[in-house]
């Protein structure tokens, strides 16, 4: 039986209501999917093809735009500009896969990043605007100064943006944090959701108001930013199931055990997470880890430790997978297998190196064949397909399944209780209402 979606609120304004013949459209998706300079999986490029194509056919001109990684040291408060977190292998991609040419402008950089977006950038606007290239891609919106900035940086980068173009659509579902790109642009354009982030919208729905039970299972590494959310989500699910480094602060917490590269400040957030479970018990977890002597994958230096070993003050290696063997305990097996809707935002260990935790995730939660599956998160999905690729083939067209591009939007959507509060979207909204009120839309 396929997923009934829910209807898009009319407050958000769309891209088929944009108005595109001969505008140049600056369009934000969210390609984050370059590593070390090269492409693992593509999916979330394919995923936001149709919203391209539309702009194209609609006689919009394109420029592009994407953070990659996160470049910006936040402590230092210097950007690293490297090939390394480029945009040219994604356009690389879309070049070969459209057989088309767009032009990556560039720009003087410095420790603070790219300071601002010059005229040189003019002359390929009128190359756009006259056809001789089909798009125009920007750096990593990151590198810019102003991206994340506070303040003036910020609001004129905002401003160099608009100035390029004469609408705007945000396509990047994964892109929940409200940056110069994503957020702050929409009070100078004419700003619409594209066909992805409509769809991503719709899905939402299943995770806010699931079928139940309903099993979360979260992992991975971006703790500083997920820990939040968590929170929300727990409050939303029957069942959690941790991995990854959110599940290590979590057994330093719950067992007063001390774990390699786990933060003291860390374990205070997750503490509370330990309390409110003492409660309502809904983690299951998971009962064997994977312990290292090293941050790495060294034949004799690693080994399966039960979390019934664990004594208060001992002192644990780096922990960097879960055993499968963890997902036959029978409440875990339990849980997955009676869940009516899972949501999985997991990369269960510390890839490339330990895949073992993820992989079993994998096929246990496909053989719950009646639940409503939805992944999200842009590693998450890619170590899917390249652990099981068979299966990820064999479900991409299955009505039980659905792949969000970003998982950490899923999360906060949960945190602000409605898809619509995810600040970009929110902005959509705002800039729709704000045009209506001076009778400048359609
Ligand atoms: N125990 C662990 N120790 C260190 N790193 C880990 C561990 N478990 C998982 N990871 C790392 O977590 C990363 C994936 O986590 P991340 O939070 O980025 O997930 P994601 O699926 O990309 O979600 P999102 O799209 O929200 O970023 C991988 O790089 C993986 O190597
Ligand atoms: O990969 C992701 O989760 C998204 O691209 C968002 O990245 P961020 O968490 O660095 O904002």
């Amino acid at each position: 039986m396929a997923m009934e979606l829910a209807s898009l609120d009319q407050r958000l304004p769309l891209v088929q209501q944009a108005s595109l013949r001969d505008k140049v459209v600056l369009v934000r998706f969210d390609h984050n999917v370059v590593k070390k300079g090269i492409i693992n999986d593509p999916f979330r490029i394919d995923r936001t093809l149709g919203t391209l194509f539309y702009i194209v056919a609609q006689g919009g001109k394109p420029i592009m735009m994407t953070h990659v990684g996160r470049p910006r040291d936040k402590k230092a408060g210097t950007i690293k500009v490297s090939a390394d977190s480029g945009v040219e292998p994604i356009v690389a991609y879309l070049e070969s896969k459209l057989h088309v040419k767009i032009e990556v402008p560039s720009f003087p950089a410095g420790e603070q990043g790219i300071t601002a977006i010059d005229t040189s950038i003019n002359h390929n606007i009128r190359r756009l605007r006259e056809g001789e290239i089909a798009g125009i891609y920007l750096p990593n919106t990151r590198w810019f100064a102003g991206e994340e900035a506070k303040g003036e940086a910020r609001e004129d980068f905002a401003l160099q943006l608009a100035g390029l173009a004469d609408v705007y659509v945000n396509d990047a579902f994964g892109s929940w944090q409200p940056h110069a790109s994503t957020f702050d642009v929409t009070k100078h354009l004419p700003s619409y959701a594209g066909y992805l982030l409509q769809d991503e919208m719709r899905h939402l729905e299943l995770v806010l108001n699931p079928a139940r039970p309903f099993v979360g299972v979260v992992a991975g590494a971006k703790y500083d930013t997920k820990i939040g959310p968590l929170q929300a989500l727990y409050q939303q699910v029957d069942r959690l199931i941790l991995g990854g480094v959110i599940y290590n602060t979590y057994l330093c917490a719950k067992y007063g055990v001390k774990i390699a590269g786990v933060a003291e400040e860390d374990i205070a957030a997750a503490r509370d997470l330990v309390t409110a479970d003492a409660e309502a018990g809904k983690i299951i977890e998971l009962p064997y880890i994977v312990e290292s002597d090293i941050l790495g994958r060294e034949e004799g230096k690693y080994r399966t430790r039960a979390l019934s070993e664990l004594k208060p003050g001992m002192e644990l290696g780096y922990v960097l997978d879960i055993d499968p063997k963890s997902f036959e305990a029978p409440a875990v097996a339990l849980a997955l297998g009676q869940a009516a809707s899972i949501f999985v935002n997991a990369v269960m260990g510390f890839t490339p190196h330990f895949t073992d935790g993820s992989r079993a995730l994998d096929t246990t939660i496909d053989a719950n064949r009646a639940a409503a599956k939805l992944y999200g998160g842009g590693d998450t999905l890619q170590e899917f397909k390249d652990l099981c690729p068979g299966l990820y083939l064999s479900v991409l067209d299955n009505a039980q399944y659905y792949f969000f591009t970003g998982g950490g939007s899923v999360l906060k959507a949960i945190e602000q209780h409605s898809a619509y509060g995810l600040e970009p979207v929110a902005a959509l909204m705002a800039n729709a209402a704000n045009l209506q009120g001076k009778g400048l839309d359609g």
